[in-house]
C-alpha cells in the first residue's frame, strides 16, 4: 500500500470513529432523561467541540470529499450510507449487477410513531438505494418520480434490509423499485417503492455540478 492509500485509509477511520461517536451522542441525546442542569453542561461542551471542528478546517459547498467516489455510491458523509454522519444508520451496501442490497438497524434517532421508523427515514434510504441502482446503468441519474406504499411499520433496533433494482431503462429514464422487510423475514415487506430517475443532458449536469462532471 503507498503512502496515499494508507494515509486515506487512516483518515477514513478517524472520520468512522467520529461517526460512530457522534451517533452515539445522538442517540443518548434523544433518549435523555437528564435535569436541565445536566443539559445545559453537555450543550456547553457540545458548541466547544463544535469549534474545535470548525477551527480545524471545513469543506466548501460542492466540494466532494476526498474519500467519496461517486460512481460506486461511496459517500462518507451520506445521512443513509455514510459512516461519518451521525444520524445515518448506517446503511451497509453491497452492489450486484443492477441492484443494490443494504443492512441497517435504526434507532431512536429515526422514531416516527414510538418504537417505529418515521416513514420519512423509509423513504430515504430508498431513495438513496434506489439512485445507486439507478447508477448500475452506468449513467449518473436524479430521482423525478417516487412513490411509497407503507405496508407495515418499521421496527426501530431489528436488522432491517432495503433492496434497490432497475426494472427498466429507456433513454435518459431509468425505473427502479424497492422495498424495505426485517432482515430475518425478507418476504414480510414492510415498504414498496417505484420510482423514476431521469439522467441529466450533459449541459444540465455542467450547470448542476460545475467542476464534478469527470467524477460522476
Ligand atoms: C446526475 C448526477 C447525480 C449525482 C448523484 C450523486 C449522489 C447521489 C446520492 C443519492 C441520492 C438519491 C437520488 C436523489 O435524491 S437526487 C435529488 C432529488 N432529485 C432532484 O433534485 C432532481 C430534480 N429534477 C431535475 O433537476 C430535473 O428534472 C432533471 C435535471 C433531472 C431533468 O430535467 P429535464 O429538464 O431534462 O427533464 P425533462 O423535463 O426533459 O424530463 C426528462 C424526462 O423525465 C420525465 N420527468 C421529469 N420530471 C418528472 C417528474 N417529476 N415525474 C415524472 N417524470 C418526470 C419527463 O417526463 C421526461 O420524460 P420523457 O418525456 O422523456 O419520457
Amino acid at each position: 500500500m503507498n503512502t496515499d492509500a494508507s494515509e486515506l485509509n487512516r483518515r477514513r477511520e478517524a472520520v468512522a470513529a467520529l461517526g460512530s461517536g457522534l451517533r452515539r451522542l445522538t442517540e443518548s441525546a434523544v433518549r435523555s432523561t437528564a435535569d436541565p442542569e445536566t443539559l445545559r453542561r453537555l450543550a456547553d461542551e457540545a458548541e466547544k467541540l463544535a469549534a474545535d471542528l470548525e477551527a480545524a478546517g471545513r469543506r466548501p459547498l460542492g466540494a466532494i470529499p476526498e474519500l467519496d467516489d461517486l460512481r460506486i455510491g461511496q459517500r462518507t458523509f451520506s445521512p443513509v450510507t455514510g459512516a461519518g454522519h451521525p444520524s445515518a444508520p448506517p446503511v451497509i451496501v453491497e452492489r450486484n449487477e443492477n441492484c443494490v442490497r443494504g443492512r441497517f438497524t435504526l434507532g431512536f434517532a429515526h422514531e416516527g410513531p414510538p418504537r417505529f421508523s418515521h416513514g420519512g427515514v423509509s423513504a430515504m434510504i430508498l431513495d438513496e438505494l434506489m439512485g445507486w441502482a439507478a447508477r448500475t446503468t452506468g449513467s449518473p441519474s436524479m430521482t423525478v418520480d417516487l412513490a411509497f406504499s407503507y405496508r407495515g411499520p418499521v421496527p426501530l433496533g431489528v436488522p432491517l434490509m432495503a433492496e434497490a433494482e432497475v426494472t427498466e431503462q429507456d433513454g435518459r429514464s431509468i425505473r427502479v423499485e424497492g422495498r424495505i422487510t426485517p432482515e430475518s423475514r425478507p418476504e414480510a415487506v414492510l415498504v414498496e417503492a417505484s420510482g423514476r430517475f431521469v439522467t441529466p443532458e450533459p449541459e444540465q449536469i455542467s450547470a448542476l455540478f460545475p467542476g464534478l462532471e469527470h467524477l460522476l
